[in-house]
């Protein structure tokens, strides 16, 4: 694959007025979602919430690609369309989730670091074939008493940089993604810090490496008050701050920048997005990459009643892409 082919990968991820769906929850993590609608996580309830997302009529207008999980890329509907084709057939990007997993750091208490890279470039032909355009590694950085060290940063930024040069390599658009956790009762300020530390170091490390930023996407977190913190920023702080952090660490060149949503509201998560849009021009798209903020909603619908309700929950998850679509131009209006 060309150059040329990668960037207009980029590009189309981060289309005006669309963005991404994370549906690449991790057997574990999906666990948690269904435990809060009592759905057993067997794989079949794994496929039909898949399908019933995947297969929501008219998504493709706001959503430009879903990241898929390892076992969900090779699924297909209870009619036997495989995902993939649905999506290409939906103008949805196929993307896949790469890396196994954050891991505790040797040495370094409660930090930890992602793993993921050995067989990562087979890993990668072999999802190729299968029609994956883009991939994501989440790396987390966890703010606390101590924490984050320089070396977490550093680990994690690395191998984000080595999956990166890796993925280019197979024709693969990277996604990169440190997330800066939300968990702590630190202020918006620490926050700013930490994120602009480690968006420094990321894009080190990726220079260092060799890759291609005209052929990335970042997918960021926003820089918020700590969960636990008394004193919340609110949405005009929290889009300003964020900005600024990305404007002071993040090359112009970059294609686009999408957000996840971390343990937002969905509201807040479009609120904020919204916000930042209207402060614009930026240098790059700013647009979502959600998984708990676009399919929450949908999700305790289609828990109550998988029949039902599926029609409803359809609707839902289109209606937040719509939402969201509309805070990536920064026209989303929020009722009263
Ligand atoms: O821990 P896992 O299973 O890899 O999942 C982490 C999740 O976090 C994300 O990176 C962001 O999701 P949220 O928007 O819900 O924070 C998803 O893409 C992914 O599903």
């Amino acid at each position: 694959m060309s150059i040329e082919e990668l960037e207009s990968i980029a590009q189309a991820m981060v289309a005006p007025g669309k963005g991404i769906i994370a549906i690449d929850e991790s057997t574990a993590t999906i666990k948690k979602r269904f435990d809060s609608v009592n759905v057993p996580n067997t794989e079949e309830n794994r496929r039909a919430y898949r399908e019933m997302l995947l297969t929501a009529p008219r998504l493709g207008e706001h959503i430009s690609g879903a990241i898929l999980y390892d076992e969900t890329i090779r699924q297909a509907t209870k009619a036997g369309v495989p995902f993939t084709k649905i999506m290409l057939d939906a103008g949805i990007l196929p993307g896949i989730k790469v890396d196994i997993g954050a891991k505790p750091l040797a040495g370094f208490p409660g930090e930890l670091v992602t793993e993921g890279l050995d067989g990562l470039r087979e890993r990668l032909a072999e999802y190729a074939k299968l029609g994956a355009k883009f991939a994501k590694w989440r790396a987390v950085i966890t703010i606390g008493e101590d924490t984050p060290s320089g070396t977490c940063i550093e680990a994690n930024s690395h191998a984000l940089a080595r999956y990166a040069a890796l993925c280019q390599e197979a024709g693969i658009v990277p996604m990169v993604e440190p997330e800066v956790l939300m968990d702590g009762d630190h202020d918006i300020d620490v926050c700013y810090e930490v994120t602009e530390a480690t968006l420094r170091s990321l894009f080190g490390a990726l220079y260092e490496q060799n890759v291609l930023l005209e052929g990335t996407i970042l997918k960021a977190s926003m820089v918020v008050s700590g969960k636990d913190c008394a004193d919340q920023a609110d949405v005009d702080s929290v889009a300003e701050a964020t900005v600024r952090c990305l404007k002071s660490a993040v090359p112009a060149t970059l294609p686009g920048i999408v957000f996840l949503s971390g343990g937002q509201t969905d509201e807040q998560a479009t609120a904020h997005l919204n916000a930042m849009n209207q402060m614009g021009p930026h240098p790059w798209p700013l647009s979502f990459s959600y998984g708990r903020a676009m399919q929450t909603a949908a999700l305790q619908l289609w828990g109550k009643d998988m029949q039902a309700n599926f029609k409803a929950a359809q609707d839902m998850v289109v209606l937040r892409a719509k939402q969201n679509g509309l805070a990536a131009l920064g026209q989303w209006k929020k009722v009263a």
